[in-house]
């Protein structure tokens, strides 16, 4: 296929393999104008870090939209700095964590990160076996699963529910609002976005939190005993930043969503291109089976080699050069966890799923700098139980060739988004154990 003309952002065609797109610019650089957008690719690694880093000249403002940002301004001149922070309000999804900077992206950090301690993450590890365990059980009679629908979905809604400590009640609701969540498509409508789950996910948080935070008003004190939720929501709707003064209401819940935004379908996806793996290569099904020590390294492997970001943006906020490119500001770039884990200069023979890649962390699946994931400690243990509790039931796994073909002629679906490598389906058949 010609790649000349594509655009990345709305090119549907480049949805089934993103790896040869980002090969075919690779081959003219770490750095690559686009015909599009006036926008810039980096695909290099050492350049991709150099651009997640360099707070100074690149701003992550477009961190969710990428090329799609629409600056509310005229650009002119090569330090465009101030004039983005004065208009930030006017820049779609610029108000997420994932697109703050500076003090504000750290204060907002701040909140979320007494979520993600290690003896958090500890108390959490129960949990995740038994939701494991649960999800297993409806449909492990059958011999077959959509691990998509059926596991991966709501496993990844259920295990941020219960990352939030929410009744089990709200964690039923939220599952079913979110088990069958799709990506956002690359041509979605603002209605289309309206329809997301997350709206009204992030409504109900919005209310829990609100009833926590009354019941902790001086006014209430007397009340407090028949109001007071001690859970974590209640930590989080009392949380304060760095220096003692509290967020508003609309940070604090936005952080909770932005949970499920950023958490679920990333791992569910994740665990789908591993089964993939797992169902094409009966050498490392076995391996896996035989020594589960190895599951850490597989996972490794599989963020590097088939991750599910596909990109995320960064926008030049002052004249630069990356990989010998000048880049003007104003320029959008897109950044790809996935073409850095894929250049070669870094990883020889990239397209070889290899477990035994000496230094397999360094990959950019997780991202780097400031906005590295927050959850990548939380995503690999979901990851790591899921495949130990699954390969532990389901034995002989291999695709259904219903679904997917016979060997050799083997078809796969993805969903039309640019930033997830999001199988649609994944169906598998199994002898239950
Ligand atoms: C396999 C699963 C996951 C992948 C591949 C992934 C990937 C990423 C990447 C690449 C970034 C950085 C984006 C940028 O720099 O523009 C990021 C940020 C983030 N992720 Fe994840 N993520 C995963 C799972 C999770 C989970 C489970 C959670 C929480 C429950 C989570 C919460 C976040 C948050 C809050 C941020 C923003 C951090 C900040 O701006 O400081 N992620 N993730």
């Amino acid at each position: 296929m010609s790649y000349e003309k594509a655009d990345w952002y709305t090119d549907v065609s480049l949805v089934d393999d993103p790896h040869a797109y980002f090969d075919y610019l690779r081959a003219q650089g770490p750095v690559v104008r686009l015909p599009h957008r006036n926008a810039v690719a980096v695909v290099g690694y050492e350049e991709t870090v150099q651009l997640l880093l360099d707070t100074e000249h690149f701003s992550e403002i477009n961190a969710v939209t990428g090329g799609m940002v629409e600056l509310p301004f005229p650009v002119e001149g090569d330090d465009i700095g101030d004039q983005l922070e004065a208009n930030r309000k006017q820049i779609a999804f610029a108000d997420q964590i994932v697109a703050e900077q500076g003090p504000r992206h750290a204060d907002l950090r701040s909140i979320l990160s007494r979520l993600f301690t290690p003896s958090r993450l500890k108390q959490l590890q129960p949990q995740l076996a038994a939701t494991a365990e649960g999800l297993i059980d409806e449909f492990h009679a059958s011999g077959r699963v959509d691990i998509v629908r059926q596991y991966g979905g709501p496993y990844g809604a259920l295990v941020i529910s219960d990352l939030l400590g929410l009744s089990e009640g709200t964690r039923a609701k939220f599952r079913a609002l979110l088990e069958g969540a799709l990506p956002v498509p690359m041509d979605a409508t603002h209605e289309d976005m309206m329809k997301n789950p997350l709206v009204p996910v992030g409504k109900d948080l919005f209310k829990l939190i609100a009833r926590r935070r009354l019941a902790n008003h001086a006014l209430m004190r007397p009340l407090r005993a028949l109001l007071a939720q001690e859970d974590i929501l209640n930590d989080l709707a009392k949380a304060t930043y760095p220096d003692g003064s509290k967020p508003s209401l609309v940070d604090v819940t936005g952080l909770a969503a932005f949970l499920f935004g950023a958490g679920q379908d990333t791992t569910n996806r994740l665990l789908a291109n591993g089964f993939k793996v797992i169902a094409t290569r009966p050498d490392i099904q076995a391996e896996l089976r035989a020594n589960p020590a190895r599951i850490p390294d597989f996972i490794e492997e599989l963020l590097r080699y088939d991750g599910s970001v596909k990109s995320g943006g960064r926008l030049c906020r002052k004249t630069t050069t990356l990989g010998g490119v000048e880049i003007k500001a104003g320029t959008p770039i897109l950044m790809s966890h996935m073409a850095a884990n894929r250049d070669p200069a870094r990883f020889p023979d990239p397209a070889t799923f290899d477990m035994d890649r000496p230094r397999i962390k360094e990959h950019l699946a997780f991202g780097r700098g400031a906005h590295t994931c927050i959850g990548a400690p939380l995503a690999r243990r979901e990851v790591a139980v899921s495949i130990e509790r699954l390969l532990a039931r389901m034995g002989n796994i291999r695709l259904s060739e219903a679904h997917h073909g016979p060997e050799g002629a083997r078809h796969f679906e993805y969903e039309p988004t640019y930033v997830l490598r999001a199988l649609k389906a994944l169906h598998l058949e199994f002898d239950p154990l």
